[in-house]
Parts: C-alpha cells; structure tokens; sequence
C-alpha cells in the first residue's frame, strides 16, 4: 500500500495544518482530507493505517464515517475527536466501535501516541491475517496435489521446504504433470502469496517483441514504441514470475536473463537505468535441460543457476497406483464445474483408467473425467464407431485387462494377493500379464524412486 498510513479527517484548514505539522514531528506522515467522503474511496480491506476524524463536519460526519468503515474492515483502527465534551456521544461513538476518543484540546504528543499504539495495532492484525492466508493454503496442498504414493509425497514435503525459502526454483516434469498447478502451489505457500503471480509463456512469445514483453521499453525505444510501457517483469514485482517452457528462450535472451537472475535489476528498453527488481523466479521445463546444453542449446551458466532449488513433478506412469483416486476426484470437480450432480463412478470404469497409460498425464486424465462426467467415450479417440474394440472378444480382453491391472496396482508389486484375489492360479495370472503387456511391478516401482 502506497501513501500515508494515517487519513486525518476536519474540514477546519487550521486543524488539519497544524495536527498534519505537529504530527510530522513525531514523524507520522500524515494524508488530511476536508471531507468524509473521499476517505471510503482511500481505504480497503488492506489499508495498512489508522483514521482520524473530526465528528462534527458538513456532509457525511464521524460516526456515519466510523460505520462505514466498519462495513468496510471492522479493524481498521478509526479515532475520533470531538470539540465538546459530550458524553452521550462518547458512548454511541464506543458501541459503534471506535477505537478511541479524543477531546479537544488535545496535545499533539498525546494524539501521537494514540496514533502508535492505533498504529501497531493494525500491523498486527494485518500480520495475523497474511499467516492465517498462508496457513490455509498450506493445508491446501494436498487439496491441490492428491496422492498416496511416495513421489508424491516427497513433492508436497520439498514444495514446502523450498516455499519457506526464497530461491529460484525450477520445476521438471513431464507435459500435462502438473508443473505450472505446482508453481502455483509453491507461490501461494511461499511469502510472496499476497502478491502477484505472474506466467509468462516463453515459447509463446514473439521472438522480436520477447524483450520488451519482459524487460518494458520506454518511449521511442523502438519504432511504434510511442509510450513508455513497464515489461512483465515489472509487473510481478514483490511477487512470482514463472516462466514456463524456459528451454524454449531464446540463445541471447538467455545471457539477459542470467544476468536479471544474478544482479536482480533490469533495464527496459531504450534506457541505461538499472531498475531494482524484487521478485522469485520459477522456471519449468519438460525437456531434459542438461541434453540442452549438451546440445549447445541452452546456456550452462544459466543450467547451473537455475539447477539449485528443483522440484521434480512425476508423470502418471511414476505414480501409476494414485491413478484411481486422482481419477475420482477429477470427476468431483468436473461434475461440480458441469453441475451434475450424478456423477457415480462404477467400478469396471476405475478398472478401466487404472490399466491404462496416461501420456498426456494429468491433462489427460482430466479430459477423460469430464468426458465420464458428460456421457461421452472416455478417450477422445475412439468416440467414432470404427474405433475402440468393438468386438465382445476385444471388450472382453480390454476389460480383464484393466481387472488385472488394477489389482497389481493395488497390491503394490506382490503377486499372490492378485491372483488370490482374482481367483486364478498363478500360472494363469503369469500367462495373461504376458499377454496384455502387464508388468508385476506396476503402479509400484516408481515408490522406491527418489525425486
Ligand atoms: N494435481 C492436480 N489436480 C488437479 N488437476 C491437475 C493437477 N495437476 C494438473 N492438473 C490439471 O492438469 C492440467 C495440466 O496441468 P499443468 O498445466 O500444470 O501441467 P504442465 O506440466 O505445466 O503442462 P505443460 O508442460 O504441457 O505446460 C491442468 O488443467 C491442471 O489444472
């Protein structure tokens, strides 16, 4: 918040002149206004300061003000002064919820000191509000990033470590993971929350204007730059800037960037100004960044930079056994999104998503949920007739298939309780896992792996 942190309030000039002036020598910047009315407009829910108000003024008075505050953010701190001792008001003033009184005259060391401790009293309730903001989307990580599996567990657990810290992370996983849900996640544990989150696309952007979409320009920097324009870089000061797909900047943008990251300033376009630049970079990548270098196509200062705090997203096929559970609760959200409230999942359909692969991931997954949840075809691909298996034989095979599949997803790794369960011999489970291509494994090796 910007401006003073105290809004003085009398539409007598002399007042305000003199409190604004005696008020500086306690060094309180001060903010007088000759109206109530203007005020409503100054503060909100955030407003990090205190008013003080004079009650009896033309147009809206102290009290309608203090009640419209208190609509407004019933803590903001509203002190009000009075030129006659009069009781009865004190007493509305106190039910209406004032924070304190003031009779003139007053000295102006007193009016400081109520004005402090009116003050602190604010940062503290401010302060309480941002941990109990932090704490609640803390409790939300498992909301946002369902799963049993170890993999998964490790993430939230590094996600916080690292949310706790200020560091430039980067973030690798495959296409449709969950990497950008993740960072997300790790802006809104970290403290930066209340402040922007900023996603910039870098293989979207326009090679020729991917300079000054980041850095800004100033006016005339370059033909048809006819004002001066701040990049997106600055519009996340103070909070998060992802920049996905990274492997996807440009060679000479790079060397810019590494610099950004190291010096923490940047200068726009057009100007030799070295701006301050507060801000928590993120960077995703699907592909493998060392291969990048590797290739000469991706710088290795700027690898080595980026490669120190990492969060490693796993794919679906690292957690094959959240796959059921992940899958249920994308059909609760894409019933809730579609307002359906029937959406039952019946078993053979979670038998079915646990035996298959899922490439596109968390995406993937998602668009069969609310595929499921609209009626259609669970795969995109074989919603024409020709496609799919059609025939009982080929549904059949699918079918058992998905059985097995789910069931050594579910027994993590152990072949007996499968085949007991399915009630077959071990042979016959042996035969029809070579069959459909199933590995004892399944849903399970990746448990052991480390992140
Ligand atoms: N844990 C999750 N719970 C619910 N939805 C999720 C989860 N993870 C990802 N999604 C959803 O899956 C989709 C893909 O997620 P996201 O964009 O974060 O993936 P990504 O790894 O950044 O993909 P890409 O590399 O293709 O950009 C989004 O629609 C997102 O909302």
């Amino acid at each position: 918040m910007t401006g003073a942190r105290i809004l003085l309030i009398d539409d007598e000039e002399e007042m305000r002149r003199s409190s604004a002036q005696a008020l500086e020598l306690f060094d309180l910047a001060v903010e007088t206004y000759s109206s109530a009315e203007p005020v409503l407009e100054r503060v909100g829910y955030a407003f990090d300061g205190v008013v003080v108000s004079d009650i009896r003024m033309p147009g809206m008075d102290g009290m309608t003000l203090l009640q419209h505050i208190r609509e407004v953010d019933p803590e903001i701190p509203v002190i009000l002064v009075t030129g006659h001792a009069d009781v009865q008001l004190a007493v509305s003033a106190m039910r209406a919820g004032v924070y304190d009184f003031l009779e003139k005259p007053f000295t102006a060391q007193h009016l400081a000191v109520i004005i402090r401790r009116a003050m602190d009293r604010r940062s503290l309730v401010l302060e309480n509000r941002r941990l109990r903001a932090v704490a609640g989307k803390r409790d939300d990580i498992e909301a946002r990033l369902p799963g049993r599996t170890q993999v998964m567990v490790d993430l939230r657990y590094r996600l916080r470590a690292i949310g706790a810290t200020d560091a430039d992370t980067l973030i690798i996983g495959d296409t449709g993971a969950g990497k950008e849900v993740v960072a997300r996640a790790l802006h809104d544990v970290s403290a930066r929350a209340n402040k922007p989150f900023i996603a910039i696309n870098c293989a979207a952007l326009p090679e020729n204007l991917i300079e000054s979409e980041l850095f800004g320009h100033e006016a005339g920097a370059f033909p048809g730059a006819l004002r001066p324009r701040y990049g997106k870089f600055e519009h996340g000061r103070g909070g998060t800037i992802l920049l996905d797909e990274i492997g996807s900047m440009p060679f000479d943008l790079q060397a810019k960037f590494l610099r950004v990251l190291q010096e923490r300033v940047i200068t726009r376009l057009g100007s030799n100004e070295p701006v301050p630049l507060d801000v928590r970079f993120i960077a995703t990548s699907k592909v493998d960044l060392g291969a990048e270098v590797a290739a000469g196509r991706f710088r290795p200062d700027l690898f080595y930079r980026l490669n120190v705090a990492t969060l490693h997203v796993p794919s679906l096929a690292q957690r094959r056994a959240d796959v059921p559970l992940l899958f249920l609760q994308l059909v609760r959200e894409a019933a809730a999104r579609y307002g359906r409230s029937d959406a039952d999942v019946p078993p053979s359909v979670i038998t079915d998503v646990a035996g298959r692969s899922w490439p596109g991931n968390v995406r993937e997954l998602r668009n069969a949920a609310d595929r499921f949840v609209l009626g259609l075809d669970m795969a995109a691909e074989s919603a024409s007739p020709e496609a799919g298996p059609q025939r009982l034989a080929d549904r059949v095979a699918a079918y058992e298939r998905g059985l097995i599949a789910s069931a050594l997803a579910a027994h993590g790794g152990s072949l007996k309780p499968v085949y007991e369960q399915l009630g077959v011999s071990r042979k016959t489970l042996y035969e029809k896992m070579q069959k459909y291509g199933l590995d004892k494994s399944l849903g399970y090796s990746v448990l052991s792996e480390d992140i």
